[in-house]
């Protein structure tokens, strides 16, 4: 279910969420259909992606990981085309906390996207840079070289791929940048993508992450290059997240 040019609002429940969370789910699902100018979705624990694309009729639904093997003896792994078959539309890959918690590297979290595309899947492929890295001035450089490792090589990628910049520093801790440094970032960010996919590039949307609530998803969303918005914490309510959609809607209307 691609529809680039809406703005993309996903939530990502990481490990968070049994049978319960079902209700927010279809809560979240009933709501979408008054916002059709913006793509909703929502990334459950594998536990129950199959269970949410059966209460859910209009949201995307999505993993949070992949292995990159289509299957084999990797103990508590499950692979992109796992992920399909269980109902999912696409899969995040390289999150920080993949990246930091379980060790991923650029090279791993490529052929991670390179197997959900091959899969069928859609791909949110995150980056982003921690404090030090930020307060060392290299931020752009970290995230650069992070796509140059990490972005998926193979034919008709740009079409099923979207990018969420998550500065590490930002994700659950009610800090954000400044909708400068948000701008300064995307503008880099589309910049990689047009040097390494050429035109297609342009189209890849870019998802900013990192404390986006209520209060500040109108403000973010509007920056320049901003595609929508990867977020944890705040979509773990329907009422929460839903904010968050409508102030994406609200956008779109101006
Ligand atoms: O994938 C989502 C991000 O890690 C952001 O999480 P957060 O909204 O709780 O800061």
């Amino acid at each position: 279910m691609e529809m680039a040019g809406l703005p993309y609002i996903v939530g990502n429940w990481k490990m968070n969420g049994t049978r319960a969370m079902l209700n927010e789910a279809r809560a979240i699902d009933r709501a979408a259909a008054r916002f059709p100018k913006v793509q909703v979705a929502v990334a459950p624990p594998a536990t129950l992606i199959y269970r949410t694309r059966d209460a859910a009729a209009i949201i995307g639904v999505g993993g949070q990981d992949c292995h990159a093997e289509e299957s084999g003896a990797f103990t508590g792994d499950i692979s992109a085309q796992m992920l399909k078959d269980a109902g999912a539309d696409f899969t995040i890959v390289g999150h920080s906390e993949r990246r930091t918690l379980h060790g991923e590297s650029d090279a791993d979290v490529k052929a991670k996207a390179e197997a959900a595309l091959g899969a069928g899947l859609g791909v949110i492929l995150c980056v982003g840079e921690t404090e030090s890295q930020r307060d060392a001035g290299e931020a752009e450089t970290v995230v650069g070289a992070q796509l140059e490792g990490s972005c998926p090589r193979v034919d008709g990628a740009p079409e099923k791929l979207s990018v969420a910049y998550e500065p590490v520093w930002a994700i659950g801790t009610g800090r954000v940048p400044s909708v400068e440094d948000v701008a300064a970032m995307h503008k880099a960010i589309r910049a990689k993508l047009v040097a390494l996919y050429g035109e297609g590039g342009a189209d890849v949307r870019i998802l900013y992450g990192g404390s986006v609530k209520a209060d500040n998803a109108a403000e973010l969303l509007a920056v320049p290059e901003v595609g929508g918005a990867l977020v944890g914490g705040a979509s773990l309510s329907a009422e929460s997240f839903l904010a968050i959609v409508g102030a994406a809607a609200s956008l779109d209307a101006d």
